[in-house]
């Protein structure tokens, strides 16, 4: 593949900026890539690890002749992050950020950015439980979805070139309203990994089971539930601040449906919870049928369709 940008700088150095770095490298897309994170902890890691081409010791220095520059902290430090190397950019750079957040991202970083740079917020839909400089993989983004939301009037040739690169690392794109993007998120990843962190804090208030058969007798849905709740808790303490509005309505409706089913379970009511279970069960077949379940064996990724709209 050839280089899309002749220098792009990573600032946050952890599992979405080390893939990044990883794959940029791996295909060839980028003609240096430079780093910078907060910590000097992080950045030594990164220095030896050989993440990027060159770590810099301030956000000021990284971006200095950049072509893109992409925002990988979490998101409630995104505007901080922004305010910092404004008046250092280069003109006609394009800014791009990889926050789980869309609307409060484009809140907090557009106003201070100068009007002579390009601003393309966007979402790779992959990542781990893991954090950190070391957890970063080449090939995290192959056949996941990255969600784009460019402001209207964008710069169609930036916007281009930056689909290039994201196409580059493997990944497919689409775009989104960012306020569309925190609602469509917030059902299909935020409230999820509430309701993990939540059922791992029930089986730890049951300290008693827990220290035996929890974890002993831990079947394939309680192991899912324990991996997701490792997840880094700054990134995830942001996502539900950042994203209040969208998953507080999610939730709502998830604790409605809830109270259906505790209610049929309480009522002996078996049609009510094997008709429920069947319409859950069809709606995964049907996902993995459009082949848009990336984890699920092949069905054919290249046809896969963006993530449905939540109705009402
Ligand atoms: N972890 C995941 O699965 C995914 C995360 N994201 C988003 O990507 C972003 C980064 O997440 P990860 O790479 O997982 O996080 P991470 O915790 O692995 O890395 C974050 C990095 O940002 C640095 N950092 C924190 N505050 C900073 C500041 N004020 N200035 C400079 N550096 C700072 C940290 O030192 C660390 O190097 C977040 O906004 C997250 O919502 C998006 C998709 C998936
Ligand atoms: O590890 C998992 O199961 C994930 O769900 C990864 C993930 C976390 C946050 C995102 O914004 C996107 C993907």
């Amino acid at each position: 593949m050839s280089v899309i940008y002749d220098r792009v700088v990573l600032i946050g150095l952890g599992l979405i900026a080390g893939s990044m770095a990883h794959a940029m490298r791996a295909f060839g897309l980028a003609g240096h890539v430079a780093g910078y994170a907060r910590s000097a902890e992080t950045r030594d890691t990164a220095r030896r690890i050989g993440m990027c081409d060159s770590i810099h010791d301030s956000a000021a220095e990284a971006v200095a002749g950049a072509d893109l520059i992409v925002l990988a902290v979490p998101v409630s430090a995104m505007g901080e992050v922004a305010a910092q190397i404004a008046p250092h950019l280069k003109p006609g750079a394009t800014v791009t950020d990889v926050g789980s957040v869309k609307q409060s991202v484009v809140q907090s970083v557009g106003p201070h950015l100068p009007p002579n740079v390009h601003f393309i917020p966007g979402h790779p839909l992959a990542g781990t439980e893991h954090s950190g400089p070391l957890s970063g993989f080449a090939s995290l983004f192959q056949n996941r979805w990255w969600l784009l939301t460019p402001p209207e009037g964008t710069d169609q040739q930036a916007l281009a070139r930056l689909r290039d690169l994201i196409r580059g690392m493997g990944a497919n794109i689409e775009d989104m309203e960012p306020g569309h993007h925190d609602l469509v998120l917030a059902v299909t990843s935020h409230v999820p990994h509430l309701i993990a962190y939540t059922m791992v804090g029930v089986a730890d208030h049951l300290r008693r089971v827990t220290e035996s058969e929890v974890i002993q007798y831990s079947a394939a849905g309680f192991r899912d539930f324990t991996r997701i709740a490792a997840s880094d808790p700054i990134m995830w303490r942001d996502v539900f601040m950042e994203n209040s509005e969208a998953t507080l309505d999610i939730l709502g409706r998830f604790t409605e449906e809830l109270f259906v089913l505790q209610r049929a379970i309480r009522m002996g009511d078996g049609p009510q919870l094997h008709e429920y279970f069947t319409r859950t069960r069809a709606i995964r077949r049907s996902i993995i049928e459009a082949g848009q379940d990336t984890d699920a064996p092949d069905f054919g990724r290249s046809a896969v369709q963006p993530v449905a709209t939540p109705d009402g």
